[in-house]
């Protein structure tokens, strides 16, 4: 990458991080030079450092006040209902257990296909999200009903394994039938500054993915700075992710709402430099109706309304849709149900 891109970029990026409010819905039209300058920006490791030392600081005061601040938007009884009914939509039902068996599973796929037997106007899950030695298995489950498969991959959730392994897993996943495939990123080259190396190894994946859907899992929680979490978010969307997600749910600090809102930054600010749409997916210990409504606010007021829908926006969650569930009947009907009317996972 020349300076005139990184710094022309950096600009770019900074002035779409000073706006509060959303980006216009309609996707800008990108640079005319924007696929050789992204070529060169991963032409070395050289020239990708400079590209993501180049992105601006992130002020994580402001950050996590804006984070806060949206999270205490309330919103209106009708537009909870929609809000329910979206969340329930945009969700990768997950199992992601050493215990998990093939009738765990199956369970899982008949409840992600049909979440409340009692009302059929409740929509299906957008995924089910298993181990890759389990696609089949969800694969013939879910036939016919529309909702995917995601299968995790490359060593799943450590990343620590040859690369071949980790091409090897994606391979079968998608031989056995995963829509969307869930990577884990080699934290430890990342951590060490070898980004080129990190960003070789997702682009072999991107291509041991052929058709399937590639989500980049950055593993916030182990990246130690915001600043490294946004420039994993680059990094990641410039390698080909479809989408970036949060984290595996195995650390101690997984989705949260601030870094959530950085890489709702990221996306926003990837779509106006590229004018290509990634989604994001933030996973692990979202488990309220009432979090998940916080998580659409900020993608709302920070990406915008366009990443509202299933096809740019998930959840990676085991026991959310309960309580998504139980909030839809109450609303429905004034009271909750009692404890049998969701199946406990
Ligand atoms: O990707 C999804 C997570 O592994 C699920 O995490 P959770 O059990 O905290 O909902």
């Amino acid at each position: 990458m020349t300076c005139h891109y990184a710094r022309r970029y950096a600009r770019l990026v900074t002035m779409s991080l000073k706006a509060d409010a959303p980006k216009a819905p309609t996707p800008p039209t990108p640079p005319e030079d924007s696929p050789s300058a992204l070529a060169d920006v991963t032409a070395s490791d050289a020239s990708l450092r400079r590209f993501l030392h180049g992105l601006p600081g992130v002020d994580a005061v402001g950050l996590e006040a804006r984070a806060a601040s949206l999270g205490t938007r309330s919103i209106k009884t009708t537009a909870k209902a929609y809000a329910l009914d979206l969340a329930i939509s945009m969700i990768d039902l997950t199992t992601l257990e050493g215990a998990d068996t093939p009738g765990k599973v199956r369970a899982l796929c008949a409840k992600g296909r049909n979440p409340d037997p009692t009302d059929r106007s409740t929509p299906p899950v957008a995924a089910i999200c298993v181990y890759s030695d389990l696609v089949a298995t969800a694969r013939e489950a879910l036939a016919g009903s529309g909702v995917a498969v995601a299968s995790v991959a490359t060593a799943f959730p450590a990343g620590r394994a040859a690369r071949s392994v980790k091409l090897a897993d994606t391979a079968e996943a998608v031989a056995a039938g995963a829509d969307e495939v869930d990577m884990v990123i080699d934290r430890g080259a990342f951590l060490a500054g070898r980004y080129l190396s990190v960003f070789e190894e997702i682009v072999a994946v991107r291509e041991a993915c052929g058709d399937a859907h590639l989500k980049v899992i950055l593993e916030n929680g182990e990246l130690a700075t915001y600043d490294n979490i946004r420039r994993a978010s680059w990094l990641a969307m410039l390698a080909g992710a479809d989408f970036i997600k949060t984290s595996t749910g195995k650390v101690g600090v997984n989705a949260t709402p601030a870094n959530t809102l950085l890489m709702l930054q990221a996306v926003r600010d990837f779509r106006a430099a590229t004018g290509r749409q990634i989604g994001v997916k933030p996973a692990g210990g979202i488990r309220t109706a009432k979090d998940a409504v916080k998580f659409l606010v900020l993608v709302n007021e920070t990406a915008g309304p366009d990443w509202l829908s299933p096809t740019w926006f998930r959840f990676g969650a085991s026991s959310l849709l309960n309580d998504l569930l139980m909030q839809r009947q109450k609303l429905g009907t004034g009271r909750y149900s009692g404890p049998d009317y969701v199946t406990v996972d």
